[in-house]
């Protein structure tokens, strides 16, 4: 302990206990991202069936009407999660619980954790739906997939990445720096649409040379999914931004670049 540690401490005991739960936070937001990057990674393999020991195509066999059954409760279980616990009712009630700087994160981890047990529970449904024979046609629907992902991953920066998934509340916090309330932006692809993240995974999910049963389900489900979740999440962006919003809404297409709203 410094001297000045030493003397902050005698005359308030409380602020060296604050500074321990500060920095226990800082770490609990740093494994939270941590966690979150390896699921996203382990996700492009996942998806696309590269690299990773469990793919959406690989597992148990399992009865096709079992292994539906389970998938839909695995990509339900996430979409409750990931729904209700981004809902600003749901963030009054559950701050009162936890810490507020902490609340991203803890966000982010169980998001994360409902998705690794979806990896490694999925049931494949091996039934080819489509398989493209044409090697050029098959490299870019691959290179379109990965330009998928890369529009996520460019999206969540352009937007704002480490507050989107907890590490500035969690550093602001550490160094007393109090949180900005939140700013309604439209930086660069925002522009253009107002969900590029939506949109990457969408692109990411449908764009496969082949395309197995289960990849089509894992495909159709969350592509409607993100249709609720956006209808979610702009409820809560006009509440935030009101006529801002609105007028976005008016401006700029949901999801395709070159069609006016909705
Ligand atoms: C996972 S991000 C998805 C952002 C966007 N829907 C997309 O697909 O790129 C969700 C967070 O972004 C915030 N958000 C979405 N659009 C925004 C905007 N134009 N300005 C500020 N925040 C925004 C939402 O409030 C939410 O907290």
């Amino acid at each position: 302990m410094t001297q000045l540690d030493h003397q902050i401490h005698s005359i308030n005991p409380e602020a060296a206990g604050s500074r321990l739960f500060k920095l226990i936070a800082f770490l609990y937001g740093i494994a939270a991202y941590l966690v979150f990057f390896v699921t996203i990674v382990y996700a492009i393999g996942f998806v696309m069936g590269l690299v990773v020991p469990k793919t959406i195509d690989t597992g148990a066999n399992t009865p096709a009407t079992e292994a539906v059954i389970i998938n839909l409760l695995l990509m339900t279980l996430f979409a409750v999660q990931h729904s209700v616990m981004a809902r600003r009712g749901f963030k009054a009630w559950w701050t009162q619980l936890i810490p507020k700087p902490v609340e991203r994160s803890t966000y982010v981890l169980f998001a994360s954790l409902s998705l690794l047990l979806l990896f490694w529970q999925w049931r494949p449904l091996p039934t080819v739906i489509w398989n493209v024979a044409n090697p050029d046609l098959a490299v870019t629907l691959i290179t379109l997939s990965l330009a998928g992902w890369v529009l996520v991953f460019t999206s969540t920066f352009i937007i704002n990445h480490f507050e989107l998934f907890g590490l500035h509340q969690v550093t602001n916090h550490l160094v007393g720096k109090q949180a900005a309330p939140p700013r309604f932006r439209t930086p660069l692809l925002y522009k253009f649409v107002r969900h590029p993240i939506y949109l990457g995974f969408i692109i990411a999910f449908w764009a496969a040379p082949t395309m197995t049963a289960g990849h089509l389900l894992f495909a159709a489900v969350t592509t409607a999914y993100i249709f609720v979740g956006i209808a979610l999440e702009e409820h809560d962006l006009v509440d935030l931004f009101g006529d801002e919003y609105r007028q976005y809404k008016q401006r700029v297409s949901m999801l395709i670049p070159w069609r006016r709203s909705v």
